[in-house]
């Protein structure tokens, strides 16, 4: 990418910052780029006046201290708008900058833009706040970007004061300033294209990190005694992220020390050139004072610039977004918008014509031109082995991806024309891997309609999946976070987070969705409770459509439809008595099932549990 074009984008930032301090800042600008040659200028007109009251001839002195303090003060009163404006400019721009990422991260429909590797490096760049010498925020950069602009003009107005008298010296000064940046600035960029070259070891670094630090992962950890095995995987990828920058950044600084040698010598041969002009006594001394003023203020031009590190360093975060949005434009929707209201009353007919899916960056047809129809109201039962496509397919109804052939209707409308939002408004999920928000026991429930949930709806739904007296007896009730790494907090076993969970989706049925998926349930419950719950279930979706995926088939025997999935098809489809007579594939894993049971019959039945014979009859 041109230069250009980055420094473009940065100053397209200033979008974010409010009109006013917009002026306020191009003023201060304006006033800053004039100090260099006004400083100057008030100095070689004070010296100059002085020289001719010592002279005894007419000076006007006051005036000339007046003016030459004036500039001074204002100088001040610019150092002391610098920091407020500074704070408010890098503010603004780094939250706008953080909302554009949660937007494009949040607006598409899908999940697949999150699941590609080269994105995710550059989410992680672009969302990471700096934590190292080498990152800088896009606010920092916006804000440097304007303090080198001030620096750029004020320097061309020293050099035009000394061009006055000797535009050859000038000439000379311009061609080293624009050879020492230029020096300066491929430095410091080839040491930010190896670091961002490096960003995959980051993001395996961090997720070592993760393992030894959130609750979950540090059980295993610890258990198969990976601590250390894991420290040295994370100091592995850690060396590999940081090692070539660190290097690349000292052989940097060692050639910045011959860039910083052209800039002195410049300098140097400047400052001689103009004090040697006053040896020939033609150079009037006022005029000389604001020559030997204006080289002195340019040094800072010279030196090491904080500024142009803080643009580059901030700059890749913005590319990063840059490409992001390239790669997948966000949605003109914002995000979290409410559909276009295809609330209604009965349960839609939902088909699947045709559908086929391959995840992204991979050729396998997971589904592969299946049919299948989901009728209002039933309880549709899908089963298959592990990896059969049951949670696929789950995905693709609910439009977390796009189909790759074929399509999914809703009422005989095609699910993205009818609108993704809308159609989710209809649909309720528990997805296997279901989220255990850090949240309250109300909000974990009420998160299945965050903005049309009520407290009866809440409390009916928490009542219906079996929690009610649960949350009741929590140190703080409804309002006890459920997280054991929050103050006062509680966490849950697993079959009480699973109810939390559908809980959370019945809600959701409570509040307009006539599409009910239950993806594994019930896997965290006994097996009492998991009979239990899944009547409730049944009855709490009272006419709604359930689609119920389980591996338990002693409990979807109980559904209206039966669908076997494999090889991304359907090979099997009927009531669990027609599938038994008709004893295929779904008929030998009940039997597989039905004779584990049958093993552990007699301490089950001194249980008193409940065991199912061939035809789905409980004995
Ligand atoms: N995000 C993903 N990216 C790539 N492949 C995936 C992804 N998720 C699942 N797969 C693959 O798709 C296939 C089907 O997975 P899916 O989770 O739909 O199976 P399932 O029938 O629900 O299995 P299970 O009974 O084990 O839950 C598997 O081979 C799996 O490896």
């Amino acid at each position: 990418m041109a230069k250009w074009r980055e420094q473009a984008l940065l100053a397209s930032r200033w979008q974010a910052v409010p009109v006013w301090a917009r002026w306020v800042c191009a003023a201060m600008l304006v006033l800053r780029s004039a100090m260099t040659a006004g400083t100057a200028l008030v100095t070689g007109a004070l010296v100059g006046q002085v020289v001719q009251a010592a002279m005894k001839r007419p000076a006007d002195v006051t005036g000339a201290v007046t003016v030459y303090v004036t500039v001074l003060v204002l100088g001040q009163v610019l150092n002391l708008a610098d920091e407020p404006l500074r704070y408010l400019v890098v503010r603004a721009v780094d939250g706008a900058h953080r909302r554009a990422v949660s937007r494009w991260a949040g607006a598409p429909d899908g999940v697949a833009h999150l699941e590609d590797a080269a994105r995710q490096d550059d989410l992680l760049l672009a969302a990471s706040d700096p934590d190292n010498w080498t990152e800088g925020t896009v606010g920092q950069a916006t804000w440097a970007q304007s303090v080198l602009l001030t620096r750029w003009v004020g320097g061309l107005s020293g050099l035009a004061v000394i061009g006055r008298d000797d535009p050859l010296v000038c000439v000379l000064l311009l061609a080293g300033l624009l050879v020492f940046r230029k020096g300066q600035r491929g430095g410091f960029l080839g040491v930010l294209r190896v670091w961002a070259a490096q960003m995959v070891h980051r993001r395996r670094a961090d997720y070592w990190t993760s393992l030894l630090t959130t609750p979950q992962p540090a059980k295993e950890v610890r258990i198969f005694g990976l601590g250390g095995w894991v420290g040295e995987r994370h100091a592995e990828e850690a060396e590999a992220h940081l090692g070539p920058s660190r290097r690349a950044k000292m052989a940097d600084m060692r050639r910045q020390v011959i860039w910083w040698a052209i800039g002195t010598a410049v300098l140097t041969a400047v400052g001689y050139a103009v004090g040697l002009r006053a040896l020939d006594g033609r150079m009037p001394i006022g005029r000389l004072s604001a020559d030997l003023t204006a080289v002195v203020l340019l040094f800072p031009l010279f030196a090491v610039s904080d500024m142009m590190v803080a643009v580059e360093g901030g700059l890749p975060r913005l590319l990063a977004l840059d490409r992001l949005r390239r790669a997948v434009p966000a949605s003109a929707k914002p995000w979290g918008a409410a559909g276009p209201g295809l609330v209604r009353a009965a349960p839609p007919v939902v088909r699947f014509e045709g559908v086929s899916f391959a995840y992204p960056g991979s050729t396998r047809q997971v589904l592969d031109g299946i049919d299948l129809e989901i009728r209002p109201g039933e309880v549709l039962a899908v089963v298959g082995l592990n990896g059969a496509g049951k949670s696929t397919l789950i995905k693709v109804l609910s439009a977390m991806y796009p189909p790759d052939g074929g399509r999914v209707t809703i009422d005989g409308t095609d699910l993205y024309e009818l609108g993704v939002d809308g159609w989710r408004a209809q649909l309720s999920v528990v997805f296997q891997d279901f989220i255990r928000y850090e949240l309250s026991a109300h909000d974990n429930i009420a998160a299945g309609n965050a903005r049309h949930a009520s407290p009866q709806d809440v409390a009916l739904a928490a009542q219906q999946a079996g929690v009610h007296e649960l949350i009741k007896a929590l140190p703080a009730g409804w309002e006890t976070p459920l997280s054991a790494g929050v103050r006062d907090g509680v966490d849950l076993s697993g079959g009480q987070w699973q109810r939390i969970a559908l809980a959370r989706a019945l809600l959701a049925v409570r509040t307009g969705a006539r599409v009910l998926v239950l993806d594994e349930p019930t896997a965290h419950l006994d097996v009492h409770t998991e009979f239990e719950v899944f009547h409730q279930l049944i009855e709490a979706a009272r006419g709604v459509s359930v689609v119920l995926i389980s591996h338990r088939l002693s409990t979807v025997r109980e559904a209206d439809r039966i669908v076997l999935i494999e090889g991304g098809k359907v090979l099997e489809a009927g009531s669990h008595q027609e599938l038994i007579a008709a004893d295929g594939e779904y008929a030998r894993l009940f039997r597989l099932q039905a004779e584990q049971f049958e093993d552990t019959a007699g301490e089950a039945g001194n249980r008193g549990e409940d065991v199912f014979d061939e035809a789905g009859a409980r004995r």
